[in-house]
C-alpha cells in the first residue's frame, strides 16, 4: 500500500449538513476577509467572496494593511505578484494575525520559482497555526518548511483536494478540470477558505467546507458554460446560488 493510498483511506469527507452549516454561518456573519493578493487575481477573488456571502477588502498599502486587518474576520496573504511594497506589508499582517488571533491563510504562489518567494514563505511559516493553501508543486516545494511549522493546516488543491492538520485529514473529490483553465481560481479558493475560517474554528473543517462548495460550484458551472470565459462567470453564479439542497444532491451522488 502506498502512502498516498494510506492517506486516502484515513481522510474523511464532510457530510452535506456540515458544509451547509459552515456556509450558513458565512451568510449570517458576512465576514470581511482582508486580502493582500496578487494583481492578476484581485478581481476574481473579490467577486468570489461576494458571491460566497463574505466581504472583500483588498487593501495593499503598507501603512494601512494593519488597520484594515484589525476588524477583519480573517486575513489572506498571497505572494503571486509580490513587490517591494507588499513584501513590507506582510510582516504587518502577520503581527495583526498573531496579536489578535485572526485566522491567516497563506497562498505561496510559484514559491518553487524564486528565492525571494521561498524567503517570504519561510517568514510566514514562522507564525503558528496558519493555513497554507497551494497546488501540488507549491506544497511540495515547501514540504520541509511545512513539516517544521507549528500547528499548520496544509491544503493541497488539485483533482482531489487534500486537507491535513495534526488532528484530522479530509479529501475533497469535487471540481472540474476547467478550474485550471482560468487564472485566479486557486487564489480565490484561498479567500473562500479564509471566509470559512472566520466562522469555523477548526481550520481543516473550514477548508474542507469551502473546497467542497467550490468544487461542486465548478461542476455546475462546467455543465452550463461554453468554455473558460463563460466558465468564470458561471462559477461565480454557482457559488452565489449554492445551498443545502444542492450540496445534499451533489454530495450524495459524488462524481
Ligand atoms: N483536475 C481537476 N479536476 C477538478 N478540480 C480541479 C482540478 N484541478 C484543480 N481543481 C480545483 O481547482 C481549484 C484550484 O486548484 P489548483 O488548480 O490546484 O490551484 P492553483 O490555481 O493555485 O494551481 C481547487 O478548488 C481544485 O479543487
Ligand atoms: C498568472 C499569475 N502570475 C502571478 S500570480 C498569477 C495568478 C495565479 O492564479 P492561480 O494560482 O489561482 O491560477
Ligand atoms: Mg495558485
Amino acid at each position: 500500500m502506498t502512502s498516498d493510498t494510506t492517506e486516502m483511506t484515513l481522510a474523511r469527507t464532510l457530510q452535506p449538513q456540515e458544509v451547509a452549516s459552515v456556509l450558513a454561518r458565512v451568510a449570517e456573519v458576512r465576514p470581511r476577509v482582508q486580502c493582500l493578493t496578487n494583481t492578476v487575481a484581485q478581481n476574481i477573488t473579490a467577486n468570489m467572496l461576494l458571491a460566497f456571502g463574505a466581504i472583500p477588502s483588498m487593501a495593499i498599502h503598507v501603512d494601512e494593511v494593519a488597520a484594515m486587518a484589525e476588524g477583519a474576520g480573517a486575513i489572506l496573504i498571497n505572494i503571486g505578484t509580490i513587490n517591494a511594497e507588499s513584501e513590507l506589508a506582510i510582516p504587518k499582517l502577520l503581527e495583526v494575525a498573531r496579536d489578535r488571533g485572526k485566522p491567516l491563510v497563506f497562498d505561496p504562489v510559484f514559491v518553487e520559482l524564486s528565492p525571494l518567494r521561498r524567503h517570504i514563505a519561510g517568514q510566514v511559516l514562522r507564525l503558528p497555526d496558519i493555513l497554507v493553501r497551494g497546488n501540488a508543486t507549491e506544497m511540495a516545494a515547501l514540504s520541509f518548511d511545512l513539516a517544521a511549522a507549528k500547528g499548520v493546516t496544509r491544503v493541497t488543491t488539485g483533482k482531489v483536494d487534500r486537507i491535513e492538520s495534526s488532528a484530522v485529514s479530509f479529501a475533497v473529490a469535487h471540481g472540474h478540470p476547467l478550474m485550471t483553465r482560468v487564472t485566479g481560481i486557486g487564489c480565490a479558493a484561498g479567500a473562500l477558505i479564509a471566509a470559512c475560517c472566520a466562522v469555523e474554528a477548526n481550520k481543516a473543517v473550514a477548508a474542507a467546507a469551502a473546497l467542497t462548495a467550490y468544487g461542486i460550484a465548478g461542476e455546475i458551472a462546467a455543465e452550463r458554460c461554453r468554455g473558460p470565459g463563460s466558465f468564470e462567470v458561471e462559477l461565480i453564479d454557482a457559488v452565489a446560488a449554492m445551498d443545502a439542497a444542492t450540496l445534499a444532491a451533489r454530495m450524495g451522488t459524488g462524481r
